[in-house]
């Protein structure tokens, strides 16, 4: 069975008094699933025990000359051992490619780290019937060879439900995650292991209906991520399921 993951992505959001929440998060984590935050980098080394941690984003390279980025081997030595990589707020905002996402699992990799690899498709790629289209090949071109249940997990986030509060319906998520599953066993030797996660607008009255799903392994959520009240039912129904 594939690992049950809770993870919550805090994206730019959070300065110390944040860690009251994360120390409650992790008070009240349950067992039998890896909670795991992505805060802002600032935080990292500050986040409590009893929480895995992950970065948000890193560059290919594992030092150098390069302003304002953040290497995964120093995300690893800030006590992560996650990195997300290719979110659809990077592909967006920073024009990140599969190819610019492929390196950067490399380089998660190389680090130790577990990538956790982001795709989904946007509103009108899923009204022209694309989805599938457009997830394979997200998967082919940003997943690098060499991909384990160790070192990889994938999370399924349709662009148009992040931030939005629109989630994907149960139906959907089922279509997506049953079919990003069968592609990982046809290629991969651990396919059936890697956990595949759901995002985009995950929080309480959600999480239980998509935790049933059988190949949803869990949930990246952001906004509901944010405070131990939000965060910790979604992780507890994920424990549940
Ligand atoms: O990484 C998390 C996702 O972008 C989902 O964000 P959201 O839960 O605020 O919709």
């Amino acid at each position: 069975m594939p690992q049950k993951i809770a993870a919550g992505n805090w994206k730019m959001n959070g300065t110390r008094a944040a860690l009251d929440e994360a120390r409650a998060t992790a008070a009240g984590a349950p067992d039998g699933v890896l909670t795991l935050i992505c805060p802002p980098a600032t935080l990292l080394p500050l986040m409590p025990a009893g929480l895995a941690k992950g970065g948000q984003a890193c560059h290919p390279a594992a030092s150098g000359a390069h302003t304002g980025d953040i290497a995964a081997p120093m995300l690893a030595d800030a006590g992560a051992t996650h990195c997300l990589a290719g979110h659809s707020e990077r592909r967006q905002d920073h024009g990140e490619t599969d190819a610019d996402v492929a390196a950067q699992v490399s380089a998660i990799w190389s680090a130790g780290l577990t990538a956790i690899l982001c795709i989904g498709e946007t509103l009108a790629e899923r009204e022209a019937g694309r989805t599938l289209d457009v997830l394979f090949s997200q998967l082919e071109g940003s997943l690098p060879e060499g991909a384990t249940a160790a070192n990889t997990v994938i999370a399924y986030e349709p662009v148009w439900a992040i931030g939005t509060g629109k989630v994907a319906s149960p139906e959907q998520v089922d279509e997506v995650h049953d079919a990003l599953r069968g592609r990982l066993i046809d290629k991969l030797a651990e396919g059936g292991e890697i956990a595949l996660l759901y995002g985009g607008s995950v929080k309480a009255g959600n999480a239980a209906e998509l935790f049933a799903l059988e190949n949803v392994n869990g949930g990246l959520v952001g906004g509901a991520s944010l405070t131990a009240d939000d965060f910790l039912p979604i992780a507890r129904a994920l424990a549940e399921s």
